[in-house]
């Protein structure tokens, strides 16, 4: 069974007709990237399933529950989590502080205004746990803005585990990396839980066939191929138009 099916998503801005019909259907436990190139709609997409914006016409199914007409907050109570292409961090508070507001942002019990911080012993807990995981130990107590490019793209897929996804939405995790950057986050994403289905926008290959069971390729706004990396790879149509058609990505 589907854990998340996407159907026939339409999406327009005036007369750019960016989504036209995409589907897709994510299992539990996938590692599943979307391809395609510059401009295909993969963004669009994505911000369509998390409900940053609004479809056009479509559905997207959780666990059989519609969920395309909820807002985005009520997305991430079923499991949706996401990170953004472009860094959407409290740039002058520090990681671990960061990292608490994420964890207390999703916590059932209510705030108390008063309550020191210190007394959340758990979320001080699954904090120190984050850093450790993600190897940010030793930038806990320095400023967002002072960590390294690829330091604050890690901290958003820190920030997006910390409501505890059934799904993470990852968008280009590695775009303007270094490739040492980009080899050890991508050994970091491959650690996490299968309990956490991942669906991914990618245009460094060496990433894609890599971490991938499976692979979209969206061409204009069409999905018009989903399969395991090895019958993408090979399929002849997708070699001419993806990988001969002007994407960042090299074969
Ligand atoms: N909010 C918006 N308003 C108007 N047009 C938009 C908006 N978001 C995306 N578009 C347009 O939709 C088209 C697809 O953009 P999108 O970012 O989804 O493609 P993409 O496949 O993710 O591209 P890239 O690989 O370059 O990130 C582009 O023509 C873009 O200009």
């Amino acid at each position: 069974m589907s854990l998340l099916k996407i159907k026939g998503l339409n999406k327009s801005f005036k007369a750019n007709h960016v989504l036209r019909g995409a589907s897709l259907d994510l299992s539990a436990g996938d590692r599943h990237v979307i391809i395609g190139p510059n401009g295909a709609g993969k963004t669009t997409f994505v911000n369509c399933i998390y409900g940053t914006i609004p479809l056009d016409t479509g559905e997207v199914i959780l666990e059989d529950q519609p969920i395309h007409t909820m807002p985005s907050y009520k997305r991430v109570g079923l499991g949706i989590g996401r990170t953004f292409q472009k860094n959407n961090l409290f740039e002058n508070l520090t990681v671990a502080n960061n990292v608490y507001l994420a964890l207390l942002s999703t916590k059932k019990y209510s705030m108390k205004a008063f309550k020191p911080l210190m007394l959340y012993e758990d979320v001080l807990e699954e904090c120190d746990a984050f850093l450790e995981e993600w190897k940010l130990a030793d930038r806990k107590d320095k400023k967002v803005n002072e960590l390294s490019y690829g330091e604050q793209r890690v901290m958003e897929i820190i920030l997006s585990l910390c409501s505890k996804p059934k799904i993470l939405l990852l968008d280009e995790p590695t775009s303007g990396m270094s490739p040492s950057e980009t080899s050890k986050t991508i050994e970091l994403i491959k650690k996490i839980p299968r309990s956490v289905s991942i669906l991914m926008i990618e245009h460094d290959m060496d990433v894609v066939f890599s971490t991938a069971n499976k692979i979209t390729v969206l061409h204009h706004g069409e999905t018009i191929m989903s399969d395991e990396p090895e019958k993408i790879r090979g399929d002849k149509m997708i070699q001419e138009i993806y990988f001969g058609g002007g994407a960042r990505a090299h074969a």
